[in-house]
């Protein structure tokens, strides 16, 4: 059934798991997905962005999903990905969204909270759960472009504040995520010891991880390989995601693994068969590449697997 992400992010943090928060755009993304989560048995959440919205229109996406609970059976959450307005967020809430993320960390902590706010009371008359985001994440989000001196991690002391003063559902927290293929100049690291103050802070609350792809170097090098130029990606080590689920964080955000999965089957399919074109014969591949990557990430890193 189509489900808040109430119940399942209470049993994830109590059993120290995350649940998989995958952005879709398309029919086969949502069929790698959900087919994946169903061998698994996982809960999982969808989630449409801003661009997704723009790229396959709204009923498009809405329904597909209605499509993929009606055929799975899975307790599937319908979320907002980076709302960037109140208007956008009541919008999805009234079109059947059974969560909402009103990402308006790049305001002053005060408006933040009164945006925020705003959307919690309407959601929550809904039967809606929030999302809100505090501290900056770098990189590019669609079409959210965050530099990397704006980039601030969260602070811990007004992150409970915020969730005090707002009723929101779940934060999303900065700790050195950043979205897209790019994510580290040097070294990967996340600070740990900022994201166990946060949960110290807000013990039982639910955090989120956005920037949560590894850029997995399989996918990255048949990109290259058959014609891609993505020189130098590097994303969040699978030790650290793991790490991240034992200190509060309930939803990891993953979107750019599930690209490259998409782009490097394609890529591959193309050059193998010059003479096909017909679409099916590599978006078929793509959607299996989709599916056995988010097998792996339930499995090796979400601990999502048999938790329905
Ligand atoms: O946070 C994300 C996705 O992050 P990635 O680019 O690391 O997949 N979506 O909201
Ligand atoms: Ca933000
Ligand atoms: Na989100
Ligand atoms: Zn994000």
């Amino acid at each position: 059934p189509l489900v808040t992400s109430k119940e399942l992010f209470t049993k994830a943090y109590a059993n120290k798991y995350a649940v998989g928060a995958f952005n879709v755009n398309n029919m086969e993304i949502i069929q790698g997905i959900v087919s994946a989560a169903k061998t698994e048995n996982a809960p999982l959440i969808l989630q449409v962005s801003a661009g997704a919205r723009k790229y396959a229109s709204p009923i498009y996406l809405r329904k597909l999903v209605e499509a993929a609970v009606e055929d799975s059976n899975l307790p599937i959450v319908l979320h907002l990905d980076h709302g960037e307005s109140f208007d956008i967020c009541k919008q999805c809430i009234d079109d059947g969204f059974t969560s909402v993320m009103i990402d308006a960390s790049h305001h002053s902590f005060e408006e933040n909270i009164s945006i925020t706010k705003k959307v919690v009371e309407y959601a929550h008359s809904k039967g809606v759960v929030v999302e809100a985001e505090l501290g900056r994440l770098a990189g590019v989000e669609d079409d959210v472009q965050v530099s990397e001196k704006d980039a601030i991690y969260t602070n811990p002391e007004q992150a409970a504040e915020f969730v005090q003063k707002t009723g929101v559902d779940s934060l999303a927290i900065a700790i050195g995520t950043s979205h897209g293929a790019y994510k580290f100049k040097g070294e990967p690291n996340l600070d740990f010891e900022r994201l166990q103050e946060i949960a110290k802070l807000l013990p039982n609350f639910p955090l989120v991880l956005h920037g949560a792809s590894t850029v997995l170097p399989e996918f990255l090098e048949l990109c290259n390989q058959y014609g891609g130029d993505i020189p130098g990606a590097q994303g969040v080590p699978e030790e650290m995601i793991r790490k991240a689920t034992q200190f509060g964080v309930c939803k990891v955000n993953i979107d750019t693994d599930l690209r490259l999965a998409m782009t490097a089957a394609v890529r591959k399919e193309l050059f193998a068969d010059p003479k096909n074109f017909d679409p099916r014969k590599y978006l078929a591949p793509a959607r299996t590449a989709i599916e056995e990557m988010v097998r792996h990430k339930i499995v090796n890193v979400l601990g999502s697997d048999n938790r329905i």
